[in-house]
C-alpha cells in the first residue's frame, strides 16, 4: 500500500524495523503524525530509541495506513520541523534509508472544535462536568492506542535495562500496552451503556446502601495504583437501579487516571443522575502505592474521601446512619 502523500496533518501507523549500527534489529509499532505532503521520514516523528539507528524500514500494519482526520493547524505548528534528508516511500508502502536517531512526542492531544476554549486556550473543568461519555482518545482504535503505548514503553525499557531486547522483555511493550488499556478501560464507556435498561419502578423510599465495593484505580500523578473499598448509599424517589450497576458506575470512573477526590465526586454525581435520588452518599477509603512504594513511603496510610448530595447534605442523621451501617465512627 502506498503511503506517499498521506499528507500534512494526517496520522499513520505501522511497524518500523530498526537496525542499530552494531547490527541489532527489532520492530517497533508506531502511530504518528505526518505533516509533510510527500516523502516524509518516519524517524522524525516517532519516539523510538536513544540508540543510533542507521537503517529503517516501515511496513504497514494489517489494517493500518488509515488516514485520520487532519490535526489542527495549531497542533501541527507546535511540532519541530522534520530533519533534512527525507526518504521516499516505495510503492509497496515500505520505506528504507539511513538517518540518525531522533525522538519527539508521539501523539498530540488533538483539540476538538466542540470543546469550549477558555481565555488561556485550555478547556475549563466545571464541577458539574461529569465525563459520562467515552473520551476522544478512547475513540481511537485499540490497535492505534496499543501501538502508541507499546512504542513509548520500548523507549522506557531502553532507558532502564542494558538488554531491553532480551527474551523476558521482548513482549513487554505489547503486554504493558494491553494491561494499561485494561486498567483504564473506563475511558471507553458511558454511564448510559453501563446502566442499560436496569432501572425499575419501585416505591421504596428508604436508604439503599451497597458496601465494600472493591476499587482499583491509577493515580494520575505517578500512574501507580491506589486501591481500597467504597460504599454507596442513595435514597430512591420512585425507581431503583440494578445493584450491580452501582459497582459498574464506580468501575467506570475508577478505571481512568484519577485522584481519589474526583473519583468520589464523579461516582456521587453519576449515581444521583442515574437514580434521580433524593440523596446520595459515597465513602471511599484507599491505599495509594505512590505513598507506600516510593516517595514518603508510608505503607499503612489510608485516605478517606466522602461526597454527599441532596438530603445527605442537609441531614446529619442520614450521614450518621450511613456511617453506622458501614461500621465507621459517627462524627
Ligand atoms: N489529593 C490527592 N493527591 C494525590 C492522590 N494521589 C496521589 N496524590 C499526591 O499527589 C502529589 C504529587 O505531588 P508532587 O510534589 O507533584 O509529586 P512528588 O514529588 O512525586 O511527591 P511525593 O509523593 O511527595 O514524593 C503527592 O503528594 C501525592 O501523594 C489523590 O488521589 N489525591
Amino acid at each position: 500500500m502506498a503511503v506517499r502523500g498521506l499528507g500534512q496533518g494526517r496520522r499513520y501507523s505501522g511497524w518500523l524495523t530498526c537496525t542499530t549500527d552494531n547490527g541489532l534489529s527489532w520492530e517497533n509499532p508506531i502511530y504518528a503524525n505526518c505533516w509533510m505532503t510527500a516523502g516524509c521520514n518516519p524517524l522524525c516523528h516517532c519516539l523510538l530509541t536513544t540508540k543510533p539507528i542507521d537503517t529503517f524500514k516501515l511496513r504497514p500494519m494489517k489494517t493500518a495506513m488509515t488516514a485520520h482526520p487532519p490535526i489542527s493547524d495549531q497542533m501541527a505548528s507546535v511540532h519541530a520541523s522534520p530533519p533534512p534528508g527525507s526518504a521516499p516511500f516505495a510503492e509497496d508502502g515500505s520505506v528504507s534509508g539511513t538517518g540518525s536517531s531522533h525522538s519527539s512526542a508521539l501523539v498530540s492531544d488533538v483539540p476538538d472544535s466542540s470543546d469550549p476554549p477558555s481565555s488561556s486556550g485550555k478547556r475549563q473543568h466545571h464541577p458539574d462536568d461529569i465525563p459520562t461519555q467515552p473520551t476522544k482518545k478512547a475513540r481511537l482504535s485499540n490497535e492505534q492506542r496499543e501501538a502508541t503505548i507499546a512504542a513509548a514503553v520500548s523507549v522506557i525499557l531502553d532507558c532502564l535495562d542494558d538488554e531491553p531486547l532480551r527474551q523476558g522483555l521482548r513482549k513487554t511493550p505489547a503486554r504493558y500496552a494491553k494491561a494499561l488499556l485494561s486498567l483504564t478501560q473506563g475511558y471507553k464507556k458511558s454511564v448510559e451503556e453501563v446502566l442499560g435498561d436496569a432501572e425499575f419502578d419501585e416505591n421504596h423510599s428508604e436508604v439503599v446502601l451497597i458496601r465494600d465495593i472493591d476499587v482499583f484505580s491509577l493515580c494520575e500523578h505517578h500512574l501507580l495504583p491506589f486501591h481500597g473499598k467504597l460504599h454507596v448509599a442513595y435514597i430512591p424517589s420512585g425507581s431503583v437501579i440494578g445493584l450491580s450497576k452501582i459497582a459498574r458506575i464506580a468501575d467506570l470512573f475508577a478505571r481512568r487516571l484519577q485522584v481519589q477526590e474526583r473519583l468520589t465526586s464523579q461516582i456521587a454525581d453519576a449515581v444521583e443522575r442515574a437514580t434521580k435520588a433524593a440523596g446520595v452518599m459515597v465513602y471511599v477509603t484507599c491505599s495509594h502505592m505512590c505513598m507506600a512504594m516510593r516517595g514518603v513511603q508510608k505503607v499503612g496510610a489510608q485516605t478517606t474521601t466522602t461526597a454527599v448530595r441532596g438530603r445527605y447534605k442537609q441531614e446529619a442523621d442520614l450521614r450518621r446512619e450511613f456511617l453506622d451501617i458501614v461500621g465507621q465512627q459517627s462524627r
